[in-house]
């Protein structure tokens, strides 16, 4: 199938617009978002990288074409130097868990046992949300901020809607578009619920830091 992506893409619009309206969101843009549920997403979130990135190393060892390779394995470096940007700014002073959110813990899993157990495509549908989503929710939040400076938040919203995350996101796009072009009915349908299921967890990872979600026991 041609351009898999595309078409994925519109399928999961209302996913990508429950994500746009969520509370989290709307208040990210506005800089009312508090503090402390800002703190606890990049606590989780710091949490969430430091396996995506060891996810993201996985799919470039299974892929057979060494450019394919080179960029899953930079795309893990360059997760290192977010996370620590991220940790240094957002993080300093802070009184921070070790242990994952439910959620957190269910997307990180999700992903390993696609990588792990599963085959490449679905692998790597699995993994694209992470970087096509956050592309549009960043871009999105960006064009919504009239005076930008004045946002708390700021430099999260430009690390998302810079130029070189969308570089790296299309580079994404096209690798996996071009395993989609090859792939029977059967893989391209595993696909699909594998980038469905990646883009309910992105709303979920949103949805849990508002919540600032606990374990129940
Ligand atoms: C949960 C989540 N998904 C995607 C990204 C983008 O890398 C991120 N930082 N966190």
């Amino acid at each position: 199938m041609k351009n898999w992506y595309s078409v994925i893409n519109k399928k999961t619009e209302n996913i990508l617009s429950s994500i746009k309206t969520h509370a989290f969101i709307t208040e990210l843009i506005n800089g009312t978002l508090p503090n402390d549920v800002f703190v606890f997403y990049i606590n989780q979130d710091a949490l969430y990288l430091s396996e995506y990135k060891k996810i993201l190393a996985a799919v470039g060892t299974k892929c057979s074409n060494d450019d394919d390779t080179q960029f899953f394995l930079d795309s893990a470096t360059g997760i290192i130097y977010v996370e620590n940007a991220l940790h240094q700014q957002f993080l300093k002073n802070e009184k921070l868990t070790e242990e994952t959110s439910p959620s957190c813990e269910l997307y990180i899993s999700y992903l390993s046992r696609l990588t792990h157990t599963c085959s490449l495509e679905e692998a790597l549908a699995a993994v694209l949300p992470c970087f096509t989503i956050y592309k549009q929710i960043g871009d999105y939040i960006l064009s919504k901020q009239d005076n930008n400076s004045n946002n708390p938040y700021k430099d999260w919203i430009n690390t998302y809607s810079g130029e070189d995350f969308e570089k790296s996101v299309k580079k994404a796009i096209a690798i996996t578009n071009k395993y989609a072009e090859s792939a029977s009915p059967n893989v391209l349908e595993k696909m699909n619920k594998a980038f469905i299921k990646a883009s309910k967890l992105e709303w979920l990872f949103w949805d849990s830091a508002y919540n600032k979600e606990k374990w129940k026991i």
